[in-house]
């Protein structure tokens, strides 16, 4: 079914910014979550997992309806941990209760990859909450005990090329697995939560090990301990993917680039936007008066 964007009735993008800054503010107050990683990276990831159900055969799933809210899709096990990010936003949709959950999904992984020193993302309001009955069935997200093939095939469901495909993974330089949500675990050490192009400059520079995870899954291990999925070490053994993965290695600006476009057009997928929709560019609090 066609999704058409509605802007929240009234609402004008210093509105959004509004959000944008009480998102901004919780991720410095909560700092502490996840040994003081802070909430930006599960934010991210809450936004990719949003519009990851989507489906552009029968342009079903995706950020639209913002059906995560519902216990089927939020209890998805590849969703395990976003409850975290769910609970962050709680607060946020009781300070401002006019925003459609599609819109706060998509928002809080603007706000959280731009408070990180991430490109700016240009964001277009206009999701609108969909029942119960949209919500997508489980097992529409990537599972990473796969490779090169498996990668490609899966993304094809969203119209993606292998360049976007290989930007948008390198949303992992964020962040890190945990054993209880994923069966992977790492990497450990330096805490993860400024956007770089250091998981194309990991995943060609480190030296990795091919091991065994308590719950059964492979995962690669460096000495300086960082890892990597395998279905992050199949962007180096797939010799398209590995032409971009040596170029955003070799340079962030193309990278943070080519990720802005292809994050943008993740978290608008299938989302027709009517003219006169406002395309909003948010200041960062750094980049304001506070
Ligand atoms: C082949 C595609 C992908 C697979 C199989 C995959 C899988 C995973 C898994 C298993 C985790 C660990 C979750 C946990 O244990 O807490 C993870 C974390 C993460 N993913 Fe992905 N992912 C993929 C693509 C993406 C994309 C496209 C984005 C964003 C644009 C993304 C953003 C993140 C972030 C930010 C984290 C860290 C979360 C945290 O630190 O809590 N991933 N991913
Ligand atoms: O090499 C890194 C940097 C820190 N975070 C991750 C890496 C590699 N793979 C990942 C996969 C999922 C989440 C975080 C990471």
């Amino acid at each position: 079914a066609l999704r058409v964007a509605e802007v929240e009735k009234g609402k004008t993008p210093e509105d959004f910014q509004q959000v944008y800054n009480a998102i901004a503010k919780k991720i410095i107050d909560d700092d502490e979550y996840d040994n003081y990683i802070g909430y930006g990276p599960v934010l991210v990831r809450l936004s990719w997992h949003s519009a990851g159900t989507f489906d552009k055969n029968d342009n079903s799933g995706g950020s639209y309806g913002g059906t995560y809210r519902f216990p089927k899709e939020t209890n998805d096990p590849s969703n395990k941990g976003l409850q975290n990010a769910k609970a962050f936003l709680e607060p946020i949709y009781e300070q401002f209760p006019w925003i459609s959950h599609g819109d706060l999904y998509t928002l809080g992984g603007v706000t959280a990859l731009q408070e990180m020193q991430g490109p700016k993302v240009p964001w277009r309001p206009g999701r609108v909450d969909l029942p119960e009955s949209a919500t997508p069935e489980n097992g529409r997200l990537p599972d990473a005990e796969n490779g090169a093939d498996y990668v490609r095939n899966f993304f094809k469901r969203f119209g993606f090329t292998d360049q976007e495909v290989v930007a948008l993974i390198g949303a992992h330089a964020l962040g890190k697995t945990h054993m209880a949500n994923s069966g992977y675990e790492g990497p450990w050490g330096a805490a993860t939560n400024t956007f770089s192009n250091e998981f194309f400059v990991n995943l060609l520079n480190e030296q990795w090990k091919k091991e065994k995870t308590e719950a059964g899954n492979s995962q690669y291990n460096s000495p300086s301990g960082f890892m990597m999925m395998p279905t992050d070490f199949a962007l180096k053994e797939d010799n398209t993917y590995l032409k971009y993965v040596k170029k955003y290695a070799e340079n962030q600006d193309v990278f943070f680039e080519d990720f802005k476009n292809a994050y943008k057009k993740l978290l608008e997928n299938g989302i027709e936007f009517p003219e006169g929709t406002p395309t909003i560019v948010f200041k960062t609090l750094d980049e304001q008066e506070q």
